[in-house]
């Protein structure tokens, strides 16, 4: 049964049994209705008390229904107006979590009692929708207009203690719930319900309300470039405010439509789905995440106590697990301790205004220069700077240390993990950890499998993953992994850009207005262009190395574009020293300014190579740019790097600032049509014979072949185009 019913002396209680997390779907929707039908016309029954099972009120509306003529049965909103109507008082008793319908449904309750471990919250607009089983309305009625807004349109989990604060919680309790909604039940049998049904009373308003409003639908259009859910929340909220609740109601179920019809929701649902999706992961030989077992990580060490490892250090500590950070001098030790502590600090402030001890949930991070003490540890993460032979170091040393079946990762951007592994006992238990900066807040982790890497290491890093609250992707050994690599190609096209008469800003300018939250030069000059420089030099493909007579735009029979080196040869490195492709207020300075002085460069530099100027039109920069992108993520799932299109997507949404509203960028693809994306790589590719990554890949022209499947069916339509390679 998806709900069941029991009796306390005179309290019904009403269980959600619907698992994994009591979502309100059809069937739940239809038990609800029926027991509490049964409930009200009982007379033995004086209050109603509703829960969810194994410690979970629910979690809203049965997302996989959105596209499915389920959700027309008996509507949310429908089955809220019947319990707040109930002349018998009636107690949502939350534990885990109330989310979006979830939420909607204990607003429609009288009364609210939740466990202090327990969050609210109306996330719907992180799926592209607006909260529409009365969220919009019922909430401004509660808590009043800016803090109702600020947990719609932030779409993000209200801990237990602010809810009772806010006023969306009658009571928090330490303990169980249920048992204390039925004793609140009791109290209130008898009592006036009116003030109680939240869809008769009024929002507080005042006379500024409209302006107020207006300036929140700006401020989130300037926040959400391009996502149209927050406006459609702040309108819906609008209703709240201007119309009686019928009204509103009709509002909130006429702006779902029409977001519906934007294809945002579907391209932000299949982003949440392939954010689950990719815990389910599998491995060439066939393991899978199903039939492993992780083993489990009860302590951990940080080795480096820079950028990387404090966030590192603070993420397991975050997540319950004792660490021992190890730094190299007493100097380094002390600089990263202070860091570190100081990130702990916040963390424990915040946990206390939600009313938890600190100490039960952040662990302890002990501090030392000394190898030994690393002798117990379950799992290492190596986080020193991108340096093969240092990490090599590294891990010769853990080699003599660690326990022998102690699991050591490397926390590395693209370097090589069969190397680093080489040098150990057992490279069966060495995995890449590619975290994102800064690692304690950015959710991605790409977890990178060596040719040696067991299952075990695999399953067990995924679970740490999981456990330190990020979303992890397990992918191949390959330079720079799937995120940077996928990179390469785009930066490229956007170097081409410049060299044929654009500028920086142009380029930029037209991806963020795609949604894209940082245009590749001001993500180059984020993240320092000395890092690709040093890169291309050891490589060969700029300084001393370069053989002499090389045509200057050439590199081994292929175009190549020296702009980025002569502005690091000229010490301009980006943000970090004020001057990048930009130009900054000081050196650190975070507001990028065109700079006249890169025109000037930009000018002479088509003089000398005698390249007329051709500025491209916005389709072409967003074209040339993101289809780099899409090309290079067919290698990816060509090379078998990557098990599936959501995998890639997953990361560039992530890790890259891909706006979720596109669902990712071979969902993207997928949504302009492959025949289009392969028609303008080959034609480019024709004109430009010289950029091999620009060649249509294999893997694209085949899907085209096949009639475009569905992105949904890639993963299969891959394992065996990719078996014919
Ligand atoms: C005319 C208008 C009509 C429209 C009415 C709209 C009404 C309403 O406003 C809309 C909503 O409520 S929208 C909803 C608003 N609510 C939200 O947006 C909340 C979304 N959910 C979450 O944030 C997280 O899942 C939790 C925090 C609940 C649990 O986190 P955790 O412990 O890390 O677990 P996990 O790994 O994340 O999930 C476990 C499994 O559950 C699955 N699943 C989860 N939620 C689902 C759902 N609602 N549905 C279906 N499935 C859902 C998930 O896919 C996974 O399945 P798998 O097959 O095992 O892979």
């Amino acid at each position: 049964m998806a709900a069941t019913r029991s009796l306390s002396h005179t309290v019904a209680v009403i269980t959600i049994n619907y698992p994994p997390v009591n979502a309100l779907s059809s069937p739940v929707r239809h038990a609800l209705i029926k027991e509490f039908g049964e409930a009200t016309k009982d007379p033995s029954v004086k209050a109603i008390v509703l829960a969810g099972a194994n410690g979970k009120f629910s979690a809203g509306a049965d997302i996989r229904e959105f596209s499915t003529s389920a959700l027309k049965t008996i509507s949310l909103e429908d089955m809220n107006e019947t319990i707040e109507a109930s002349r018998k008082p009636v107690v949502a008793a939350i534990e885990g979590v109330a989310l979006g319908g979830g939420l909607e449904l204990a607003l429609a309750c009288h009364y609210r009692v939740a466990n202090v471990q327990s969050r609210v919250g109306l996330p719907e607009v992180l799926i592209g929708i607006l909260p529409a089983a009365g969220g919009t309305q019922r909430l401004p009625r509660l808590i009043g207009v800016p803090a109702a807004l600020d947990v719609i349109i932030r779409g993000r989990h209200v801990p237990a203690t602010e809810a009772l604060q806010l006023g969306i919680i009658d009571e928090v309790v330490q303990g169980n719930a249920v048992n204390a909604a039925i004793l609140l039940a009791r109290k209130v049998i008898g009592s006036n319900l009116d003030k109680r049904r939240l869809s008769t009373n009024y929002v507080p308003s005042n006379p500024n309300m409209e302006s107020f409003l207006d300036t929140a639908v700006e401020k989130a259009k300037k926040q959400f470039r391009g996502a149209q859910a927050p406006i459609a929340c702040i309108e819906a909220v609008r209703a709240s405010v201007q119309k009686p609740y019928k009204h509103g109601i009709e509002k909130e179920r006429q702006l779902f439509t029409s977001l519906w019809a934007t294809g945002q929701p579907q391209a932000q649902q299949y982003a949440f789905f392939s954010e689950r999706n990719v815990a389910k992961w599998t491995h060439p030989s066939g393991g899978r995440w199903d039939t492993v077992t992780p083993k489990p990580v009860r302590t951990a060490a940080v080795i480096g106590l820079g950028t990387m490892g404090r966030g590192i250090a603070t993420s397991l500590a975050k997540a319950n697990i004792p660490v021992i950070a190890l730094e190299q001098d007493a100097q380094q030790l002390e600089i990263g301790k202070k860091a570190v502590n100081g990130l702990l600090e916040r963390e424990a402030e915040k946990l206390l205004k939600q009313g938890l001890a600190p100490g039960t949930v952040l662990a302890p991070v002990h501090f030392t220069l000394h190898f030994a003490e690393l002798r117990d540890v379950d799992l290492v993460i190596e986080a020193v700077y991108e340096n093969t032979e240092l990490k090599k170091e590294i891990f010769r040393k853990l080699k003599s240390v660690c326990k022998p079946d102690a699991f050591l990762c490397t926390n590395t951007s693209g370097l090589n993990i069969d190397e680093i592994a080489a040098v150990t006992n057992h490279p069966d238990l060495v995995i890449g950890t590619h975290f994102f900066s800064p690692a304690n807040i950015m959710r991605l982790l790409e977890v990178v499998r060596g040719q040696q890497t067991s299952l075990t290491t695999i399953a067990t890093a995924m679970t740490l993953g999981k456990t330190l609250g990020k979303v992890s992707v397990l992918v191949g050994n390959c330079p720079l992994f799937v995120g940077n690599r996928l990179l390469g190609p785009y930066v490229d096209q956007a170097n081409y850009l410049l060299e044929e008469g654009c500028y920086p800003e142009d380029v930029d300018k037209v991806l963020e207005d795609f949604g894209i939250t940082m245009g590749p030069f001001r993500m180059m000059d984020l993240a320092g262009l000395d890092v690709g420089w040093r890169a291309r030099t050891e490589k060969g493909l700029t300084g001393n190395k370069v053989l002499h007579g090389t045509p200057a735009r050439q590199r081994l029979g292929n175009r190549y574009s020296p702009l980025p080196d002569m502005l690091c040869e000229l010490g301009r490195f980006g943000q970090k020293t004020g001057k990048g492709w930009y130009l900054y207020d000081k050196p650190g300075g975070r507001i990028a300014h065109p700079d006249p002085w890169v025109k000037d460069v930009l000018h002479k530099y088509r003089n000398t190579h005698h390249i007329k100027q051709r500025p491209a039109s916005p389709e072409v920069i967003l074209e040339r740019c993101v289809y780099a992108l899409i090309n290079e993520g067919f290698r990816v799932l060509e090379d078998g790097i990557a098990s599936g299109p959501e995998d890639i997507d997953v990361i560039y949404n992530n890790g890259y600032g891909w706006p979720k509203y596109r669902g990712g960028i071979m969902y993207y693809a997928s949504t302009v049509g492959l025949g289009k994306v392969l028609d303008v790589l080959e034609k480019y590719h024709k004109e430009h014979p010289d950029v091999p990554s620009m060649k249509p890949a294999f893997l694209l022209k085949k899907l085209v072949a096949v009639g475009e499947p569905p992105i949904k069916e890639w993963r299969t339509q891959v394992g065996n185009l990719v078996h014919k390679l």
